[in-house]
């Protein structure tokens, strides 16, 4: 009994990408308080304040000798040195015409003094007794709240943080703060020609090698993949993997049986949802990736083949893990010089698996490896996608074409 062929209504990636945009609400990450130091990479959920201006304290920018600048009017000019004050320490009186502290890098400068003079140009005449030939140009001086005044953002609601993200935390002693809950994945990947690990190999059987993919791929974009499973091409088998996750998360990614064969069990799934979003791209590979809303959950139909796996992750799931997280795609869209003709014509946009580089003032962008959706032997390799546009014309050498450089490669 064969299911008979269903139409479909191809749309543009960029038409794909606006419907991600416009649904992308479906999913709302609530906050969590975290400790600020393991908040690398996560976004922050309100804006963060300076508690205090910075520094707190005028500090010394130079190792040298803290004086007044009325002192220095006549040169050579000597000075009594009155203390010593080390990175940390405290002076506990301020400095008179006359006198000079020891000061080092860091250093809390006393009150009175208003000049720190670098040690290079300063010389010792006798164990107490500093003398200045040269004129100072600058007071080497960080006034309180140089850097920031209290009240002024530090991060600002919806910023990823980086490592200086966390140092300015930890500068203001910030210890928690508000995130958004990364998003929670679950995996799905279908196939009654996918083995497990370790099983024996033979005709028409394959490892799982997408599901891997994808599984990093969600964790590196800041997701939590919370479930992942291996079914067969069965849609009872599927009903109840996708009924178990439910409620538990926020995004479904399914792999495999989306196109129109008979065992295409998330084609049906997709159908049956309160919302498709796509089912048809005007682009190869991967121009069956499949998105629709299900009870509540959004669902990503990968395909199966592991260039449009690949293809489809970047320019779809990536872009909406990252939409979701109030961030942009960490792919990088820009213009790229191709370095050989590229002969094959197709009715769709075709999206090569390439590799880049910067050559004087553009991107150079070639192929890598194959271009078959099936082939994966370019999928470590490749640093970027780039588009063969669709028609009969042959791509030439130096055309001028859209690319993604892709993160992480
Ligand atoms: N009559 C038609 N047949 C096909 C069409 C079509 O339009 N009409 N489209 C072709 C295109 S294009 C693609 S792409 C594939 C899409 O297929 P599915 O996404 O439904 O995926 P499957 O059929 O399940 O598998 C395709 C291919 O990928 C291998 N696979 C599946 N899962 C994995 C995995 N986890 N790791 C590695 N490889 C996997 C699978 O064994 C197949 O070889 O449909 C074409 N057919
Ligand atoms: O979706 Mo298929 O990957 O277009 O070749």
């Amino acid at each position: 009994m064969y299911k008979p062929v269903d139409n479909r209504n191809a749309i543009s990636i960029d038409e794909a990408r606006k419907i991600i945009v416009d649904n992308i609400d479906s999913v709302k990450l609530t906050t969590e308080k975290i400790a600020a130091t393991a908040a690398n990479h996560r976004i922050i959920a309100e804006d963060v304040t300076a508690p205090h201006d910075f520094p707190t304290f005028r500090r010394s920018g130079y190792d040298g000798f803290a004086m007044l600048q009325s002192d220095l009017t006549n040169l050579p000019a000597d000075l009594k040195v009155v203390g010593d004050i080390p990175a940390g320490a405290d002076f506990d009186r301020p400095l008179v015409s006359g006198e000079a502290v020891r000061i080092m890098t860091g250093g809390y400068v006393p009150d009175g003094a208003d000049i720190v003079v670098m040690l290079e140009t300063t010389r010792m005449i006798d164990k107490d007794t500093v003398q200045i030939t040269e004129i100072q140009k600058k007071d080497n001086i960080t006034q309180i709240g140089d850097y920031f005044k209290k009240g002024d953002t530090l991060l600002a609601k919806d910023t990823e943080i980086n490592p200086g993200g966390i140092s300015l935390l930890s500068a203001f002693d910030v210890q928690e703060i508000s995130v958004y809950k990364k998003p929670t994945i679950g995996i799905i990947t279908t196939g009654s020609e996918l083995l497990n690990p370790g099983e024996k190999i033979v005709n028409g059987k394959i490892f799982n090698s997408n599901g891997p993919m994808i599984r990093d791929l969600c964790k590196e974009n800041g997701a939590d993949v919370i479930s992942y499973t291996q079914i067969k091409d069965d849609p009872a088998a599927l009903k109840s993997a996708v009924n178990d996750l439910l409620g538990k998360c926020d995004v479904i990614i399914t792999d495999g049986g989306v196109s129109v064969g008979d065992f295409d069990i998330i084609a049906d799934l997709a159908k049956s949802s309160e919302k498709l979003l796509f089912n048809k791209l005007e682009m190869r590979p991967g121009s069956v990736t499949t998105a629709f809303i299900y009870n509540g959950t959004l669902f990503f139909g990968l395909s199966g083949n592991p260039g449009a796996c690949f293809t489809g992750f970047y320019l779809y799931v990536e872009y909406a893990l990252r939409l979701m997280q109030h961030q942009a795609s960490r792919c990088i869209e820009c213009t790229g010089t191709l370095n050989a003709e590229y002969t094959k014509t197709n009715m769709y946009d075709r999206i090569l698996r390439g590799q880049y580089k910067f050559v004087g003032d553009h991107i150079e962008i070639g192929r890598v490896g194959g271009d078959a959706s099936g082939n994966l032997n370019n999928l470590q390799r490749a640093t970027c996608m780039f588009e063969i546009p669709r028609g009969k014309s042959i791509t030439s050498k130096d055309s001028r074409l859209r690319t993604w450089l892709l993160p992480f490669k």
